[in-house]
């Protein structure tokens, strides 16, 4: 399947600094869009459905799964995510630029769907720190933590199927690799239409 936008994919294990760092790159990036997944789990604290995730039951997830309304779904820490063809389809085909902040059983699925899909995996800068980061953060309980903690080891085992890695230790500088990413990837799309207007585009210069 091609569209013409750029599709950036976001993997790490849980607490690695995903979703802040998405978010940060979101507040710089006017052009970026997140796609918001839909998610068998309960709502966490402030969460609101069609914000951070749809919320919907374990049976409405699987009549979607079987309407094929997923481009790729799968099962994390127990719940089921996907990310549905409706929230992202309409931007790509307008050539928008889309993130989805997946898991990386999700991400392996789009690269096999979008072959030009940038994917990029976040590692956290030890294990010591990894738990200290979902414990700081204060919504998890322990025994999710050491399931968490289990579940990383296999998740950072495939980060060599990426694209990228990029190491999360100082905030700002991972934020900056990400920036980094997304710019190359502009400038590279649009040099492959061999237009100047596109490439000057890319490079934020119109
Ligand atoms: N495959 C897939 N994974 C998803 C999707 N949405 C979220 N995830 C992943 O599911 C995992 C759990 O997410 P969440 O419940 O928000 O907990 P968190 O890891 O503590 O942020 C994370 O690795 C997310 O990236 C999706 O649409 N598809
Ligand atoms: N570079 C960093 N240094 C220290 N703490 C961080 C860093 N990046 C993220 N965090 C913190 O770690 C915790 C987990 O980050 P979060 O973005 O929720 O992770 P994820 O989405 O990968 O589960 C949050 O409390 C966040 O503020």
């Amino acid at each position: 399947m091609e569209y013409p936008g750029n599709l950036f994919v976001v993997a790490a294990p849980s607490g690695a600094g995903k979703s802040s760092l998405v978010k940060a790159l979101l507040e710089l990036d006017a052009k970026l869009a997140v796609s918001i997944s839909h998610t068998s789990r309960a709502p966490r604290g402030q969460e609101q459905h069609g914000r951070e995730y749809w919320f919907i039951s374990p049976e409405e997830f699987r009549s979607k799964v079987e309407r094929g309304e997923f481009f790729e779904w799968a099962e994390v820490h127990g719940n089921l995510y996907g990310t549905s063809r409706a929230s992202i389809e309409e931007r790509m085909k307008q050539g928008e630029d889309v993130v989805l902040e997946i898991d990386f059983q999700g991400a392996l699925q789009i690269k096999q769907l979008f072959p030009y899909a940038v994917l990029v995996f976040i590692l956290p800068p030890s294990w010591d720190e990894l738990r200290q980061r979902l414990t700081r953060r204060g919504d998890t309980a322990e025994e999710v933590i050491e399931r968490r903690m289990a579940n990383a080891r296999i998740e950072v085992a495939q980060a060599h199927r990426f694209d990228f890695v990029v190491v999360n230790a100082v905030f700002e500088t991972a934020l900056f690799d990400l920036k980094a990413i997304v710019h190359a990837q502009r400038l590279k799309y649009a040099s492959q239409r061999r237009s100047k207007s596109t490439v000057f585009k890319a490079l934020d210069l119109p």
